[in-house]
């Protein structure tokens, strides 16, 4: 695994390597072969990378974009992963309607939608069990509580390894989630985090003892790809 941290010295600075992360990885994929998968990350920290992302001039016709994770409510919720994509990019760009594949959150039990789209993922990645999908890059965010995806502290979604989707718990509301095994397989994993009040986490998460189950975003190190920790000097500059 290659890890590299970079702190930078503000949001603006943040989202401005973040773009260019994003852009230098679709544009060395695509020189290698004829399409490229992304995986979303929600919350509030990619919205203006979403946004910038937007005005590029780039084949979208080969790019594909799915999430690692979403609240379980519908597309049109404000609290949408998929809402917040859609208006902040791909509702501004021509990009098919087939290559965005949002996670459905339209099953009474969320344990079917995730089978869904573990299914639907396997079938478009041609992979099936034991091996995963590997994702061209994923992009992460890191909660205050050190959570990534939907991926939260001392829940049983941390320990699934049979599954690429899984049913993930805040507060009682069920989410879908990539599972820790599936994002460790990807060629890049790119976590974006920014502000104060993730400092702390980041701390427990770079120190080299530590506890996984409390500090989810400790977890993800996959073995055979990139690792990238950007952030900005709110969250990371006393101790990276
Ligand atoms: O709930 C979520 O939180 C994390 C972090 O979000 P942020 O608002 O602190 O940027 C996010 O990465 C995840 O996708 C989202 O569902």
């Amino acid at each position: 695994m290659q890890k590299l941290v970079e702190v930078l010295a503000d949001k603006q600075a943040l989202i401005a390597k973040s773009l260019a992360l994003v852009l230098e990885k679709i544009t060395t994929s695509l020189d290698q072969q004829d399409y490229f998968t992304i995986a979303l990350s929600g919350g509030s920290t990619p919205k203006p990378l979403y946004e910038a992302l937007s005005s590029q001039p780039l084949d979208w016709s080969k790019i594909h974009v799915f999430w690692g994770d979403e609240r379980y409510v519908s597309p049109d919720h404000p609290d949408s992963n998929q809402r917040m994509a859609r208006l902040a990019w791909l509702d501004r760009i021509p990009i098919p309607a087939a290559n965005i594949h949002p996670m459905p959150t339209d099953e009474p039990d969320p344990h079917l939608a995730a089978q869904k789209y573990d299914d639907h993922l396997r079938q478009w990645f041609g992979v099936n069990s034991p091996d995963f999908p590997v994702f061209d890059l994923i992009l992460l965010g890191m909660g205050d509580d050190g959570h990534t995806a939907s991926l939260f502290p001392h829940t049983a979604a941390l320990t699934v390894s049979d599954r690429c989707i899984t049913v993930g718990e805040k507060d009682g509301n069920p989410r879908l989630t990539f599972t820790v095994p599936l994002i460790n397989q990807a060629r890049c994993v790119i976590f974006i985090a920014a502000g104060e009040s993730k400092r702390p986490a980041l701390h427990q998460i770079f120190s080299a003892y530590g506890d996984s189950f409390s500090y989810p975003s400790r977890l993800i190190h996959p073995p055979a790809g990139e690792l990238y920790w950007l952030l900005d000097a709110a969250a990371g500059s006393s101790f990276v």
